[in-house]
């Protein structure tokens, strides 16, 4: 498949956590910028140290990383690069995780993180044409406690927060433990997403579906564990925001061809393409596509449904779906 026909196709980016976009290069510049030293001697020796064995392995080295980030502007910078990144990749929406606690874990204000992250979406409308919007993720690695602080230091911040999502370590942390937060989130007008199924069982999947009530799956690739769970998922059009490279780097698929998106396309799930922690998964959106022509061999149709259902699934207003979808599909 030609390049220039992912290129041209508009997309939506609906698993992207912020935290994710940090490139080596600007984790130096960061460091040197706030005085902090690294364990690192030079960027290729950060590049060589992202080498997981499955997602805690990653973590460990993402959450180090995010510790360059201190002030509004280092938030700013963070998110303008991510956002000249989509409109390379015409990526025309996106809605992107931040994960508070671990910034407000380290002694950063809930509010210096938003106020950067904020400004560079909006001067992102206004100079790139790039629409947004942004999901507040808990650590589920952190007790229901520190969940709820979350979201009490959110609510006076309610009109730029479309939702609440779970993050974090998988295993050992099914989403039942976050039930009542969920609960008061949504109450709080919040739109609930969860990460589940992707080192989870398909349990974490149905506990996501019927006690968080969940808007979307992230990941969710471990459905296909179980016939009942796909029936439902597809019968529901219930979105699963599906992360190819990152699956392959952290072990979840030995290999992309061995990846089950397009089959679970084909079967009529509601699958969507995101590049979920590009500056360590080695790619942003249309890697990923590129990927998926490669070594899955994904058609220019199949590509076109994937991107018609980025828009499908988004928070977008249904209008704006609706052109977004069509021109997608080729019929706008
Ligand atoms: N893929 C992922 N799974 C869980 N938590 C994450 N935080 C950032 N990326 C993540
Ligand atoms: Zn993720």
């Amino acid at each position: 498949m030609d390049i220039s026909f992912i290129r041209n196709l508009p997309k939506a980016e609906l698993h992207l956590h912020i935290e994710g976009t940090l490139e080596p290069e600007l984790m130096v510049v960061l460091a040197e910028r706030n005085g902090i030293a690294l364990p690192y001697k030079d960027t290729e020796a950060i590049r060589q140290a992202y080498q997981f064995t499955n997602l805690q392995s990653f973590l460990d080295i993402y959450y180090a990383g995010a510790g360059v980030l201190q002030t509004a502007r280092d938030f700013y910078d963070l998110t303008w690069a991510y956002l000249e990144r989509c409109k390379e990749d015409n990526v025309v929406h996106t809605e992107i995780f931040f994960d508070p606690q671990t910034h407000t874990e380290r002694g950063i204000a809930f509010d210096t993180v938003l106020e950067g992250i904020d400004k560079a979406l909006e001067d992102a409308r206004e100079k790139l044409g790039i629409t947004s919007h942004l999901i507040m993720s808990f650590l589920r690695h952190l007790p229901e406690e520190s969940a709820f602080e979350t979201l009490e230091a959110a609510l006076p911040h309610k009109d730029r927060i479309i939702g609440v999502g779970l993050d974090s370590s998988e295993a050992g942390f099914p989403p039942e433990m976050f039930e009542r937060v969920f609960e008061k989130a949504r109450q709080e007008g919040f739109i609930p997403v969860a990460h589940a199924g992707e080192e989870g069982p398909p349990a974490y999947i149905y506990q996501a579906l019927d006690l968080l009530k969940v808007a979307r799956i992230d990941h969710g690739v471990r459905a296909v564990e179980d016939p009942a769970l796909m029936a439902r998922l597809i019968s529901e059009r219930m979105p699963l925001t599906v992360c190819p490279f990152s699956n392959v780097k952290l072990k979840v698929f030995e290999t992309l061809a061995d990846h089950n998106i397009l089959a679970m396309l084909d079967q009529g799930a509601c699958v969507t393409v995101n590049s979920d922690d590009p500056a360590y998964f080695g790619g942003y959106m249309n890697a990923n596509f590129q990927g998926l022509a490669q070594d899955l061999n994904m058609t220019e149709a199949q590509a076109r449904r994937l991107a018609a259902n980025s828009f499908e699934a988004s928070f977008l207003p249904e209008a704006e779906k609706r052109a977004w979808m069509a021109r997608a599909l080729g019929e706008g």
